[in-house]
């Protein structure tokens, strides 16, 4: 597969080209503010993106950027008929609202966590919200310190999730002063320490007891080896626009 790498000297640019360069792939690395090399990959400039993807007819683009720039490249790419795989978080819903456009022309698979055990996580925590709805809820994520938006896209997508399965909860950001707990709500706390993949922490409590679901990212390879699974499933694909579940072996049937 030829694949074009977004952010290439980010976090996951970096580790998306290493284990797609490891897995015999062929990258394109771009920057926006970096030349040279990576990863044994010659750096692209940013603002040749449009003509690097009519020169070289990628299979797929992954972007892991900034909200911004990324919904401007999957604007080039469905300019140019390239898939487009999106790991990038923190996007208002205008943005949003723009990358579902571009899915019209282009397949698009947005997805805040490229690790599969946080499916096993979502599904767990509708399970368990559902069995226990008078239980309080309150969702901890921890990531390094080099992290922009809180709390995570992973963060949202699991009090998604929760709504869906127990109707809309007040969502409470952190506690200070006199803040004491309103029924249904729901606690959401971001810290930010060293270099943590990333961790993410449902915690159910009442009855005196309490069930806590936790999935920890061991390293970030775990979310590139996932999205790079995302790009070779999205190749090829109809315009539209997908979810990483929908790249997930029992979603086929
Ligand atoms: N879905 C998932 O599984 C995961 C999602 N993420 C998300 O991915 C995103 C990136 O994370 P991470 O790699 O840690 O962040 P970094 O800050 O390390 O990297 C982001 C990169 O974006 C590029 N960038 C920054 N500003 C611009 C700009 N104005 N125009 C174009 N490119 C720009 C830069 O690369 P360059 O200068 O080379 O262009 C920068 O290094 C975040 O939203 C994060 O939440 C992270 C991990 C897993
Ligand atoms: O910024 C990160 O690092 C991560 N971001 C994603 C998110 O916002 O959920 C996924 C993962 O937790 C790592």
């Amino acid at each position: 597969m030829r694949v074009v790498v977004t952010g290439a000297t980010g976090r996951m640019g970096r580790e998306v080209i290493d284990a797609a360069r490891e897995a015999g792939h062929d990258v394109v690395a771009v920057s926006h503010s970096a030349s040279g090399e990576i990863g044994g990959v010659e750096i692209e400039p940013a603002r040749e993106f449009p003509t690097l993807l009519e020169e070289h007819e990628p299979d797929a683009a992954i972007d892991f950027t900034l909200p911004d720039p990324s919904v401007s490249y999957v604007w080039d790419c469905a300019e140019a008929g390239v898939p487009a795989v999106v790991g990038t978080t923190g996007f208002s819903e205008a943005q949003h609202g723009e990358l579902r456009e571009a899915s019209e022309a282009v397949p698009v698979l947005q997805a805040a966590n490229f690790a599969r055990g946080v499916q096993g996580l979502l599904s767990a925590v509708r399970e368990a919200v559902a069995a226990l709805p008078e239980y309080d809820v309150e969702l901890t994520e921890t990531h390094h310190n080099g992290k922009r938006d809180a709390p995570s896209g992973t963060a949202n997508r699991v009090l998604d999730a929760i709504d869906e399965t127990r109707g809309d909860s007040l969502r409470v950001h952190g506690r200070e002063g006199e803040a004491p707990r309103e029924a249904g709500e729901i606690g959401v706390h971001a810290r930010r320490a060293g270099d943590i993949s990333g961790e993410h922490e449902v915690l159910l409590a009442g009855n005196h007891e309490e069930l806590r679901l936790t999935h920890r990212a061991g390293s970030r390879g775990v979310f590139a080896a996932g999205a790079l699974d995302a790009a070779e499933w999205l190749a090829g694909r109809s315009p539209g626009w997908y979810d990483f579940s929908d790249t997930l072996p029992d979603s086929e049937s």
